[in-house]
């Protein structure tokens, strides 16, 4: 991994304080703070020696909320931006000011806090950022109110849970996050938030946040080219402020807030001890909500902000210090961020074709700079300029100390050309070895994908099972409550047929009596009337009357008992019916029990195949997790061979880059040579031409001496004296084995012989007549001798008088070879 994708540093920890309230000037004027001109250190004045505490930054009463957010939280961002994690956390005493830093008021440029800052620079830098990364953000906000977690986003989600897994770290289950594309929808979440937030009036501050906030902005970035993906989360927390009850007056339902607060806090503090102290080995973050969720904040993978707010007033000053220690202890807090970043198989196959496209790039220099190297050498008008070692041949270097340099050179050049080959032959097996391993990657993942699907389908199976048979579960039980219900009224109905039974029974006597009453007082009405002036009959039979009166009794009950007939009878019909649906209903309880035995071994059979498919599912789970840790395994050593790859790119690139300097210079040197060589070859062919020329002129010396030793003679000879001068001739004729040039000039008396290398020029006077001509002849003659002699004077001079005899006409005589 790129080191840059890793940062270790402790928390920043700067300090706020706010200017005195209205009832802290009321109570207490005074204030209990100086701040040191460094901005970065506070003392409490305090009777003995005023404790000082230092941090990032402290900010005096009067800075402005921009400024906290510039020095405090701003930092964050630009590590939101890279794919960490990050948090801003305020921490403080109720009412110090912990919602107006990290809030403040919506809509206004100068009060905002530093959540609408953030989010208003996350989209500036969106619209500044290159066109081919895209970008997403979410929104969410929730709120830990006394231990439960309220989704404030969808209040009616009042008990989140929290999670942690490899990938998102600790995260909050099912907390709503909207996608947003403007601050402005920012900020009416926001708002939607904060309405549905726990706040209530204290003594301290009548808004007090009852609870703790956490506003979670979710940044994710994709590059198109190589489909990258960085995903930097953002927790911004406004804490509940931790508080006296005393002070703050709460009692009822804002004593159990209080309470739930400190709790929590108190929790934090403990965290932050454990973390700190150098000895514990455990932190206790489940302890509560709050240290659960910023468990990666504390001492984990985030880069981590604290702001702690403080009251400047002296009537605070215990919770004052409170919280400044708190803040000294988090400072030691240290985290260990990364980015959160993920390669993509596309990304990781655009890697290896990038490295596969070098590779070749530099299959081709190499073989580029193979060829120039195998080749005799060009000599080529490349560079004019000499540098020193090559003007330091001379011509007396030779040709072979020329070849054994370039031998060397070339030597140096091929060993070198060999290393690259190396190297060039394990990149290649590094491809292949990479090229096979995405191969295998690319087939794994395929039967992951498979398995994935496999697992889908049964999970498909598993949740169709499940919905049968909790649907059988259900039915079962109505149709159990309904036989319950109907065994029920059968009980109630056959107690009712009992009843009605028995006072059927009685009614049956009860009317047998009657018929037979009615039958003795018809009897004895006849006998009445057949003996009606019976004193002893009337005297002891009751009255004819009285036997009416109970004799329409009883046929008026009789009535009654017809009714209670009639009653029974249709309670007999209903019972009947009742009876009938009894044995319906037994009947329909027979089919049910008999469904809902087939329903229950149905059951049975669908939670043996459930097993059969969770043990699958385990199954495959564990490969998948195998192969998963596999692939892994397989994405870190492809990463490691990637660095390889371009580290030896790296080598090789700079080998090169030397190689081909070394090349060029080379080049230069073997110019120079080749002129040089060039040079040499056309002296030696001068000077050649040279000794065959001075050969050639030498025989022909010594013929000329000889003329002219004749030529004297015959000057001498008197047959010859009458003879007229030759008017003008030149001599032209190397001496010896030089160049020299005689001129013989005819006049008034001067002869010059001029010699040196190669020269000798002689000018002489001569004059009419036999004699002098001899004599000027032979003066000449002797001069030329003589300057033979002498070659390495520059001139020899005859003296005038010598030749002045033989000057007399002025004009030349000479003799021509
Ligand atoms: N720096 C400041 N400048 C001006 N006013 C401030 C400043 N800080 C806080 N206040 C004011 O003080 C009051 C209390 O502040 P705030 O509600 O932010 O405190 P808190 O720490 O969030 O309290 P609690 O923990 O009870 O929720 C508010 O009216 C706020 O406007």
């Amino acid at each position: 991994m790129d080191p840059s994708d890793e940062s270790s540093g402790n928390i920043r920890v700067v300090c706020r304080f706010r200017p005195l309230n209205e009832k802290e000037k009321l109570i207490e004027e005074s204030v209990c703070v100086t701040f040191d001109p460094d901005n970065r250190t506070v003392a409490i004045k305090s009777e003995g020696e005023p404790q000082r505490f230092s941090y990032d930054y402290v900010f005096n009463p009067s800075t402005p909320q921009a400024q906290i957010y510039q020095i405090g939280a701003r930092p964050i961002i630009d590590a939101i931006m890279q794919g960490f994690n990050g948090t801003v956390f305020a921490y403080g005493q109720t009412s110090s000011g912990k919602t107006f830093t990290m809030t403040g008021v919506l809509g206004d440029k100068n009060l905002m806090g530093i959540i609408p800052r953030m989010v208003g620079d996350v989209f500036s830098k969106i619209l500044n950022s290159d066109s081919h990364i895209e970008f997403s953000v979410k929104v969410g906000y929730c709120e830990i109110y006394m231990e439960k977690i309220k989704d404030l986003l969808e209040p009616s989600k009042n008990n989140l849970k929290i999670h942690e897994d490899k990938i998102r770290g600790v995260f909050i289950e099912d907390l709503t996050e909207r996608y947003v594309s403007s601050e402005e929808e920012v900020f009416e979440l926001m708002n939607i938030g904060t309405s549905n937030r726990e706040v209530g009036y204290t003594h301290m501050n009548a808004g007090s946040s009852r609870s703790h906030s956490i506003f979670c902005v979710t940044l994710s970035q994709t590059n198109s080219l190589d489909f990258s993906t960085k995903t930097g989360k953002l927790y911004l927390v406004d804490l509940a402020g931790s508080e006296k009850v005393g002070k703050t007056g709460a009692e009822g339902k804002r004593l159990e807030e209080a309470k739930n607060i400190n709790k929590s806090l108190t929790a934090l503090g403990q965290v932050i001890n454990a973390l700190t102290d150098g000895k514990s080995s455990h932190v206790p973050y489940r302890d509560s909500k709050l240290t659960r969720v910023l468990q990666d904040s504390l001492g984990g993978n985030s880069k981590t902000a604290l702001i702690i707010t403080c009251s400047p007033s002296a009537y605070n000053e215990a919770e004052t210090v409170s919280t400044l220690r708190f803040g000294i202890r988090a400072k030691s807090i240290k985290n260990k961020a990364k980015v959160n970043k993920e390669y993509t198989v596309a990304e990781l196959k655009l890697m290896l074709a990038k490295a596969k496209e070098d590779i070749h790039m530099r299959d081709k220099k190499i073989e580029m700079l193979e060829q120039k190297l195998g080749k005799p050498f060009v000599y080529e008008e490349a560079d004019t300029k000499c540098d020193s070692k090559e003007e330091s041949y001379t011509k007396s270097d030779s040709k072979e100390d020329f070849k054994e340099d370039t031998k060397e050179e070339s030597e140096v050049e091929i060993s070198k050309v060999s290393v690259l080959d190396d190297i060039v032959i394990e990149l290649e097996e590094a491809r292949t070895r990479l090229t096979n391993e995405v191969e295998k990657n690319m087939k794994l993942r395929a039967i992951i994908a498979e398995n994935q699907k496999e697992i889908e389908e049964l999970r498909g199976d598993y949740n169709f099972l499940i919905s049968r048979t909790n649907e059988v579960r259900d039915k079962n039980t109505i149709n159990e409550e309904l036989l319950k219900e109907k065994d029920e009224q059968i009980e109630i109905l056959s107690a009712e047929i009992q009843d009605l039974k028995n006072e059927m029974r009685n009614m049956c006597d009860t009317k047998f009596d009657l018929e037979q009453s009615f039958c003795e007082i018809e009897a004895l009405h006849s006998k009445s009337e057949f003996n009606d002036q019976s004193p002893f009959l009337g005297d002891t039979t009751p009255s004819k009357s009285a036997l009416k009166e109970q004799l329409e009794e009883e046929m008026s009950k009789n009535e009654n008992l017809l009714m209670k007939i009639n009653e029974f009878e249709n309670l007999l019909e209903a019972k009947s019916e009742v009876e009938l649906d009894k044995e319906k209903l037994n009947g329909d309880k027979q089919e049910l029990i008999k469904e809902l035995q087939k329903k229950s071994e149905k059951i049975v059979k669908l939670e043996c195949e459930l097993d059969e498919s969770k043990q699958n599912y385990r199954n495959l789970e564990s490969t998948w997790k195998k192969e998963f840790n596999y692939l892994k395994d397989i994405s870190v050593s492809l990463g490691k061979n990637l660095e390889l790859v371009s580290a030896s790119y790296n080598q090789i690139s700079k080998e090169k880059a030397e190689l081909v300097i070394e090349k060029k210079s080379l080049e230069r040197k073997m110019t120079k040579i080749a002129k040089r060589a060039k040079i040499a070859e056309e002296e030696l062919k001068k000077i050649k031409e040279l000794q065959s020329l001075c050969k050639q002129e030498t025989s022909k010396d010594k013929i000329k001496v000889k003329t002219v030793e004749i030529a004297a003679k015959n000057l001498l000879d008197p047959k010859y004296l009458h003879q007229k001068p030759v008017l003008k001739t030149s001599l032209n004729a190397p001496m010896m084995n030089y160049n020299i040039k005689k001129t013989i000039t005819g006049g008034q008396g001067v002869a010059r012989i001029t010699g040196g290398p190669g020269v000798a020029r002689m000018t002489g006077g001569g004059g009419p007549g036999i004699t002098r001509r001899s004599f000027a002849t032979l003066q000449m003659l002797d001069a030329i001798k003589k300057a033979d002699k002498s070659k390495n004077d520059s001139s020899t001079e005859i003296d005038p008088n010598d030749l002045s005899s033989s000057s007399s006409s002025g004009k030349e005589k000479c003799i021509v070879f």
